[in-house]
């Protein structure tokens, strides 16, 4: 901070806000009436209080002379124009500039100082009303202000003491003196690392208990993420103290462990050790589907019911086998379902079956459609009429807390819940959605048993089907007989952990080659299908790793200067290791729920503003998302990254008209049935595969390979067998 300029003045005008980031007036000089602009992530700032700011004069193209600001504090007002106008502001209900300035005669230039120390003060003060003295001592007694000094001293961001100020109001500096380590378990965004720079900064020892103690959580926590494991052990945590914090005291930490459990941190299940957000899911998952549904149903209308799915055939024009009339059955018959089947087994054709039915039987009722991510919202949306979400929307996610307005105390208002691509919702997730359906009527989760799992914690579909206490509908026969089909018979011979049809058919191709080929070999695939009248969003290429000759940066670059080479009418933007691009294919990697955008979305550059010519000084990018324009800056360009190629985690819940997915050696480590079932059942109308089908077959027989910890089976089993916990 040191070596940044300074300056102080008032904040006069905020010109622009969006999440904080802020430009605004600063006045530098009062009399002078000298005004500078000022940008950066700024808090909430009073008018009427100096403030200094830390940062660096940028010469913008358009606007001129401008400072960015790094950080600020506020600045204790120590002469008397600055005190009078202090005491004048609004902090202080009902005293004018004439009270002000008898406080500011009678305390002199340390007036705040003195009233903070000794708000008692107050009463000895003369020409002041009690109305004003009672104003002027709850007004000094606020302390936030000061935290913002505090924790700008000790390094910590703008964008965290806003969070810091929120959650711990005028407590900020106490509870953080006392304990830095408590921001990581109260404060969503800040992590461990923050902490721990507080807590050195402020002289904590390495090896005091709340320092270890936060350390586990978080190496709890880490693990689970990394893994996807809902729980880790009690060794491996250990590990991690030795390794990476010198901590060595078994005894001790045992001891720590029963605390964290006390303070309902962690939860031990013999050496399962779980963070509590994950056991609590999973609990929370269990005990509500146990008693679910909470609300009467009314089931005397469904006499009617064969009838009815007569009626809705013939309008679809559809013959229903066996099986799925039995799926609709059920539905109607039992309040939580679930439907699985592999591709083209009819699982869209049921649940437009559903609604229809359901609309006819009860055509009061509000049904909620959701699915994980926006791509099969979307998907979902058209075939039943009725608009879908994200279940990230549906919960009024916000992305800055991480939590969600729709809850147990705001509940869902929809008598019908349908999830789709269940297979990638975690625990996490579930249980919030759970919490808040208590006047839900039904709830019918569709997903397929054979994909991967989600990417956060949990194995949810697996767990609740190998569960065998809910409805479950099976889908097997395969209808879709037009393009894609072969693509689906690879699908359904790979379960069994078979691939007929790998050479038959016209829409799986299969083409031998080395790792170094790939790159070539894709741009020669890509190309032909542009000759085909194929544009780049249609053909995607999924792989499993990032690096290697192979890996997904390496194929992203080769396949930008094919798709979209550099060209003057283009803008671009340097940012890291990659090159954006206008017109280059985009792949959102996290939530943004108020832009409309989901992890996993994939769409196109239509504009790139360089720095110097934006009014707010920063870069921008426009990316288009079918219609959907969201533009970033800032902090939130992290969130994008190029397309050409992408990982099949991220692939999941999408589907491509062409697929192209390398099956290498180098992704020996990394190929398991799930994994290539998922990746190739992402294509719609073809597939080609290349490298060693010796790996692919060996992939396809990897079935317990990175399977997930997890303990819903087992606390549903607990609840089903009665033993109370
Ligand atoms: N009983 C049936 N008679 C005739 N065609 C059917 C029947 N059931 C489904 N189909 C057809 O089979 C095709 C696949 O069905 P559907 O799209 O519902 O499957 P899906 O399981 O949702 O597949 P995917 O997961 O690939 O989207 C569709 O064209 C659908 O019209």
């Amino acid at each position: 901070m040191q070596d940044k300029m300074c300056i102080e003045g008032y904040f006069s005008t905020i010109i622009y806000r969006n999440n904080n980031y802020t430009v605004a007036k600063f006045k530098t000089d009062e009399k002078a009436e000298k005004y500078l602009t000022v940008t950066g992530y700024i808090g909430e700032v009073y008018e009427d209080f100096p403030y200094r700011l830390y940062g660096d004069y940028t010469e913008h193209a358009r606007y001129g002379m401008q400072f960015s600001v790094e950080s600020y504090e506020q600045v204790m007002p120590n002469d008397d124009s600055s005190l009078i106008r202090y005491f004048s502001s609004a902090f202080f209900d009902g005293i004018g500039k004439k009270a002000a300035s008898k406080i500011v005669a009678q305390l002199g230039k340390d007036a705040i100082s003195i009233l903070k120390e000794d708000p008692e003060i107050v009463y000895q003060l003369v020409g002041l009303s009690e109305k004003q003295k009672e104003s002027l001592k709850s007004g000094i007694d606020n302390d936030i202000e000061d935290s913002v000094v505090f924790l700008t001293q000790h390094g910590i961001s703008t964008k965290n003491i806003l969070k810091i100020e929120a959650t711990y109001e005028d407590e900020a500096v106490s509870v953080i003196k006392e304990n830095p380590y408590q921001l990581v378990i109260d404060i969503d965004g800040i992590g461990f690392k923050t902490a721990d720079k507080l807590a050195m900064s402020l002289g904590f020892d390495e090896m005091n208990p709340n320092r270890i103690k936060a350390a586990i959580v978080s190496v709890v926590l880490n693990v689970s993420m990394q893994t996807g494991n809902t729980f880790t052990s009690k060794e491996e945590v250990f590990r991690h103290l030795v390794k990476e914090f010198s901590f060595y005291d078994e005894e001790l930490y045992e001891t720590y462990l029963s605390q964290l459990e006390m303070e309902r941190l962690v939860y031990l299940d013999g050496d399962a050790l779980y963070h509590i957000t994950q056991y609590d899911a999973e609990k929370g998952i269990a005990d509500f589907l146990y008693g679910f549904p909470y609300i009467d149903v009314n089931t005397n209308e469904l006499g009617d019911l064969d009838r009815i799915i007569d009626e809705v055939a013939s309008e679809f024009n559809i013959e229903y086998d066996k099986k799925q009339v039995e799926a609709m059955k059920t539905f109607f018959d039992q309040p939580f379902s679930i439907l699985t089947g592999g591709p083209g087994t009819g699982k869209t054709t049921i649940v437009r079956a559903i609604i229809q039915l359901y609309k006819e039987l009860y055509p009061y009722s509000t049904i909620a459609l959701c699915a994980p991510t926006g791509r099969a919202a979307k998907r979902l949306g058209e075939l039943g009429g009725i608009s879908a979400t994200t279940i990230h929307s549906l919960l009024k996610w916000d992305l800055e807390t991480n939590t969600f307005a729709v809850d147990e105390n705001t509940p869902i208002e929809a008598n019908l819940i349908i999830i789709d691509e269940f297979s990638m919702v975690d625990s996490w997730l579930f249980y919030n959605l759970l919490k808040a359906a208590h006047n839900v009527s039904r709830i019918l989760i569709i997903g397929d048993e054979n994909q991967l799992p989600s990417v956060g914690p949990g194995f949810v579909l697996k767990d609740l089907i190998e569960s065998e206490q809910y409805a479950l509908t099976r889908l097997e026969k395969i209808y879709r007989q037009s393009e894609g089909s072969d693509v689906i018979s690879l699908a359904h011979a790979m379960k069994e952990g078979r691939l007929d049809g790998l050479h038959q058919g016209n829409d799986v191709k299969m083409f031998p080659c080395q790792n170094f080929q790939v790159k070539d070999q894709i741009l020669k695939i890509v190309s032909n299908a542009f000759e085909k009248g194929y544009s780049d969003l249609d053909v995607q290429v999924l792989a499993p790793m990032y690096n290697g000759v192979a890996g997904i940066d390496a194929l992203n670059k080769a396949m930008q200067e094919l798709c979209n080479p550099p060209s003057n009418e283009k803008n671009e933007l340097k940012l890291g290791y990659r090159l954006f691009r206008e017109q280059d294919k985009i792949l959102q990697l996290k939530n943004q729920p108020d832009d409309g955008v989901y992890n996993g979305d994939i769409g196109k550059i239509v504009e790139i503003v360089d720095a110097k010519n934006d009014f707010n000084n920063m870069a921008r990018v426009v990316v288009d998302y079918d219609g959907v324009f969201v533009e970033y800056t800032g902090d939130l360009l992290q969130n994008i990254t190029h397309a050409y190629c992408i990982s099949i985690h991220k692939s999941q819940g999408s589907e491509y008209p062409i697929v192209v997915m390398p099956i290498l050696k180098d992704y020996i480590y990394m190929l398991q049935r799930r994994l290539i079932y998922t990746g190739i059942t992402r294509a719609k109308k073809s597939l080609v595969l290349l490298g060693s089908e010796e790996m692919l077959e060996k992939g396809i027989q990897r079935t317990e390979y990175h399977e997930r910890k997890t303990g819903l089976l087992k606390r549903i089993k607990e609840y089903s067998e009665g033993i109370p916990f």
